[in-house]
């Protein structure tokens, strides 16, 4: 490629800025370290005049390279460079002076209003000794006639009672939560003695963003995501913004680098205006009436001026696949490869030659040393390629940006605007055939280990490429409760999943509003909700498998009894702050066990992190800080100001990326507890509630954080077959989780009786679809078989009406405190039998297969929905008919039900003693079992679907018939006493 048609391409795409150095590390392939220079007055971009400086190396010599790089830094450095040493020693002898700001709590917990709770505590006692009566009826009164549809039956509804007492009882027990912010910001931001200048003292957060497939999730979506997080109301010294791209893909590579040079006038024009949401594809899509007298003018310039950058951003991120190819592919790629690589670097095997052959080049005219995409045949989430590290921007000690485009043209006045931008960090880890990726697991413990070295934030926050900061306020929602009393116990706050794009209807349950706002609300009143593997703010010594300084045991068959413990001590003397800076290659940590020394007990590094020095260095400062703050509380504080326990972010040098590297090799983890207690859990295709389920395990706790406006928002799959799919994963992830040793039945002490009885259920309940999947054949068999699973349909009838009526009261309370409709729940009961016969049974059967055959189990990535064109169909995927092996039990189910009402009516008119009573029970049940399927058949009939509406509605109106038909006969035939047993 000549440079002329690399400066052409990068034109195209907008002049690509990428500063710094891209490092790459790994295997049996060239390494090559770039170092390209940016003309600053040209807004950074490719140039030709810049001057370009390339280093081939190989392999071993870039290995040797970062080692001699490790060892120029010496130990002292080292500890400096994570915030160790003199500055925390320093602060923490002169600790700060707590004022009466301090004492304003910065968090409130409150019980949910009596007049709700006593009635909704009532009406589920009501409903259990209802239960009760029910299954004794049930039990009591055998129908002789069919007492093998009445043994099934009675067992299917044992099994759903019990499901519903699991699902009930960890309901009692509910809070509701609220933040003061401004109490957080005169704590840690107002001026006062010791801070005249009142700069920040809030904590590092380090935002880890995942994506590992730039066609299921577009570049578009993951840029709008890092926009949002770059700009979010948070002091951009304290946060460091890294992505991880498990593809090693160049299409994502660039995007980002084009991403960083938009944040230029995204950011301040977000700052200076202070506009929400901090997404500009959500910004843009809401309606502004500039004509209204309250917007000011200069808003209206800027937004024009910015929307203009943003289509031409939008343009340049969706062609690029095309540039990428073009570029590529118009080149004689493999020549030009292979004139710069040196004879010894090249590898015995044809492999080498192929990928040469499918090498995708950079806008620079350098080879893409992450995975091929020119033919399209690779899958993105597999391929093999080297580890990548590349700082898109600088710490923000860096110059500031004004708010000018890539052209250097000045588009937004920044005076009075903080227009520096956080740091931001493309990752991508090693891959090698051989090694197990482990998925996102693997993924987020690198991106865990790269952040310690590059930034070091004690705390984290986790996002899907797909969801952004909807509130620029939620990183300061999630601290209050980090930084409040008592919040050294909290390990993780979670947000609600909101999401954006659902269909109107939500007719697969996609906000999932039953688990999001009941269940994850509930356990807040207990030991805290689950995580979710999103929108999650982390402790990160919570993530290195640290216990809490301060435990509770229960004790006693319900856990009733407690006892506190005190894991680690307290005080923290100049002795041993010594020794922890001499004795980086040692840390106490938690060990599990019962023993109440185990926590200070010490290991060796390595074996549990691996032999990095400068992880070790950070994870000492860690856990160093961990201790500070207990001890500060234990003074009688009320949380402390962190200026004591988190540097400012130091510039990053070469050593440090360099360092950083060798941290995402395939092979850094062997014989290291990665992904076993450290980080995220690997083995499991729902790493998340795994991970949630180890730190609860550990006594820690965690907190449910639901903002005014929501803090974070995403997409979900609308389409019937990737809702399939999806739930799939999440079932399967229950029923790995049933049968490992991390089955809450074996659960530690430290966690609350009820917190153990809903993790049982989350791992249970895919083994409702046996009895889902029976219950709705049930009825067809029925009648089919002219029998009915009990003896008086009346008494049933009676028995169901009483129940619905006590279940809707106790859904329009719920909808008190939770705020779920009645339609929400009416789509979350449908999505049970719809999944329960699909994927739920599709993943009992892989759970099982695994355990016997121990054969592992594939996962499928979600596929994101692209940012709609204007002009499109917003729901044209609600639509899309994709066949999948899961729709075979409910279109079976369907077909059986049909037919089966069919065969009853038929055999009723044409029997001369028609049973009224067993058709109407049979046929009811069967109407009352398609119901639940109505949006499984719409997802089917894709757009026809309004013909599947008028079937509904005349099988109802039908089914009305044929009730009001049978009671006019039956009155009759009472006159007539024709017919003897018509209702028993
Ligand atoms: O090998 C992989 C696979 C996935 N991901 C990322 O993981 C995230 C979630 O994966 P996805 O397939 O989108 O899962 P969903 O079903 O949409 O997500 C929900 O369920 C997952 C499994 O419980 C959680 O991890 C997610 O956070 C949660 O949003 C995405 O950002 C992916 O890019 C990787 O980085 N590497």
């Amino acid at each position: 490629m000549s440079k002329d048609q690399a400066v052409e391409d990068n034109e195209n795409m907008g002049k690509l800025q990428i500063s710094n150095t891209i490092f790459t590390g790994g295997f049996n392939t060239v390494t090559r370290m770039h170092v390209i220079k940016l003309d600053a007055n040209n807004g950074g971009g490719l140039c030709p005049g810049c001057e370009q400086s390339y280093t081939d190396v190989s392999d071993d010599e870039a290995n040797d390279q970062a080692l001699s790089l490790l060892s120029m830094v010496d130990d002292s450095e080292t500890k400096d460079s994570v915030g160790f040493g003199s500055e925390v020693k320093n602060d923490f002898q002169h600790q700060p002076n707590f004022g009466e700001k301090t004492r304003r709590p910065l968090t409130r917990k409150f019980s949910v209003s009596p007049t709700i709770l006593i009635p909704y505590r009532l009406l589920s006692i009501i409903r259990i000794l209802l239960l009760g009566f029910y299954l004794t009826w049930r039990v009591r009164h055998p129908n002789h006639e069919s007492m093998w549809l009445w043994r099934i039956s009675n067992t299917c509804e044992l099994w759903f009672a019990l499901s519903w007492l699991l699902e009930q009882l960890p309901r009692l027990c509910l809070i509701n939560r609220a933040t003061d912010i401004s109490a957080l910001k005169d704590r840690f931001e107002s001026p006062n003695l010791q801070n005249p200048k009142g700069r920040s003292d809030l904590p590092g957060i380090d935002v880890f963003v995942t994506t590992a497939d730039p066609e299921k999730e577009p570049p578009l979506v993951t840029a709008n995501t890092i926009l949002s997080i770059l700009a979010v109301d948070y002091p951009v010294e304290k946060l460091a913004c890294y992505l991880s791209d498990d593809a090693g893909s160049l299409l994502t590579f660039e995007a980002l680098a084009d991403t960083a040079n938009f944040a230029r006038i995204w950011v301040p024009f977000c700052r200076k205006h202070g506009i929400e949401p901090r997404n500009p594809e959500a910004y843009f899509k809401q309606k502004h009436d500039f004509l209204n007298n309250e917007v000011r003018l200069d808003l209206a310039g800027d937004w024009r001026r910015v929307k203009r950058e943003y289509d031409e951003f939008k343009v340049r991120i969706n062609s690029l696949p095309e540039t990428i190819k073009r570029r590529s592919g118009s080149y004689n790629a493999k020549e030009e490869l292979k004139a710069n690589m040196n004879p010894s670097e090249m590898g015995e095997n044809s492999s080498d030659e192929i990928k040469i052959s499918k090498a995708t080049w950079m806008f620079d005219g350098s080879y893409w040393p992450g995975t091929w995409e020119v033919s399209g045949e690779d899958d993105h989430s597999r391929g093999d390629h080297v580890g990548i590290i590349q700082v898109m921007l600088p710490s923000s000690d860096a110059k500031p940006v004004y708010g000018s485009n890539t052209n250097g043209k000045h588009l937004i006045d920044t005076t009075d605007v903080d227009i520096r931008l956080p740091m931001l960090v493309y990752m991508s880890r090693e891959k090698r055939p051989g090694y197990d990726n482990n998925k996102k697991a693997g993924a987020m413990n690198a991106l865990l280990r790269t952040s310690a070295i590059m930034s070091n934030g004690p705390f984290i926050l986790n996002l899907d490429c797909d969801h952004y900061i909807n509130n620029s306020l939620a990183l300061r929602e999630g601290m209050c409760f980090m930084l409040d009393k008592g919040g050294d116990r909290v390990c993780y706050v979670q947000f609600p999943q909101r999401f954006d794009g659902i269909d109107p209807d939500d007719l697969y349950a996609n906000l999932n509003t039953l688990f999001l706002d009941v269940n994850m609300r509930a356990l807040d009143g207990l030991q805290g909700p689950y995580y979710i593997g999103t929108c999650c703010i982390f402790r990160r010594i919570a993530l290195y498998a640290f216990s809490p300084a301060r435990v509770t045991e229960h004790h006693g068959l319900f856990g009733t009894r407690k006892t506190k413990l005190l894991l680690r001590k307290v005080t923290v003397s100049k002795k041993e702050d010594d020794e922890m800076a001499s004795q980086i290659n040692q840390c106490a940590l938690d060990c599990d066990d019962d023993d109440d020394d185990a926590d200070t007990r010490s290991l060796l590094l390595p074996k549990r992190f691996g032999n990095s020095t400068s992880l070790a260095a950070s994870i000492k400062v860690m856990e160093f800080q961990g201790r500070l703050l207990q001890e500060l509380e234990s003074k009688g504080n009320q949380g402390c100001p962190t200026d004591s326990l988190t540097a400012t972010q130091e510039p990053l040098d070469v050593a440090t990326v360099a360092k950083a590297i060798t941290v995402i090799s395939c092979d850094y983890e062997d014989n290291t507890e990665w992904g076993k207690r450290v980080g995220w859990m690997y083995g499991y295709l729902t790493e998340d509630v795994l991970t949630g389920y180890q730190m609860h395990n550990r006594g820690w706790r965690s907190v449910y954080c639901i903002t005014k406006h929501h803090a974070f928002r995403g997409t979900a799959p609308i389409n019937l077959t990737d809702r399939l799919h999806q739930v799939l994963v999440w079932a399967t992830g229950s029923v790995e989780l049933f049968f490992s040793r991390n089955n809450s039945l074996f659960a530690t002490r430290r966690m609350k009786f009820l917190q153990k009885v809903d993790y049982f259920n989350t791992s249970v309940y895919p083994f409702s679809s046996f009895f889902i999947l029976v219950d709705c054949f049930l009825p067809a068999v029925s009648l089919f078989s002219g029998q009915f699973m009990v003896q008086s349909f009346v008494t049933l009838l009676t028995f169901n009406l009483v129940d619905s009526i006590t279940l809707y009261l106790h859904a329009i309370l719920e909808n008190k405190w939770s705020g779920i409709t009645i339609t929400n729940r009416w789509r979350e009961k449908q999505s049970v039998v719809m999944w329960g016969t699909s994927s739920y049974p599709a993943a009992v059967l892989q759970g099982l297969v695994k355990l016997i055959a121990g054969v592992n189990i594939s996962y499928t990535l979600t596929p994101k929905p692209a940012t709609p064109k204007d002009g499109d169909d917003e729901f044209a995927d609600l639509y899309v008919v994709k066949w999948s092996f899961l729709m075979i039990p409910p279109i079976t189910i369907m077909l059986v039900n049909t037919i089966a009402i069919a065969v009853g009516i038929a055999r009723a008119l044409y029997n001369p003693y028609p049973e009224w009573s067993k058709l109407i029970g049979g046929v009811s049940y069967s109407f009352w079992v398609l119901c639940h399927f109505h949006p499984f058949a719409k997802g089917l009939m894709g757009r026809r679907s309004r013909a599947l509406n008028l079937f509904y509605v005349w099988s109802g109106l039908l089914s009305i018939i044929v009730l009001l038909l049978s009671i006019y006969i039956k009155s009759s035939s009472e006159t007539q006493n024709h017919m003897k047993f018509l209702f028993p």
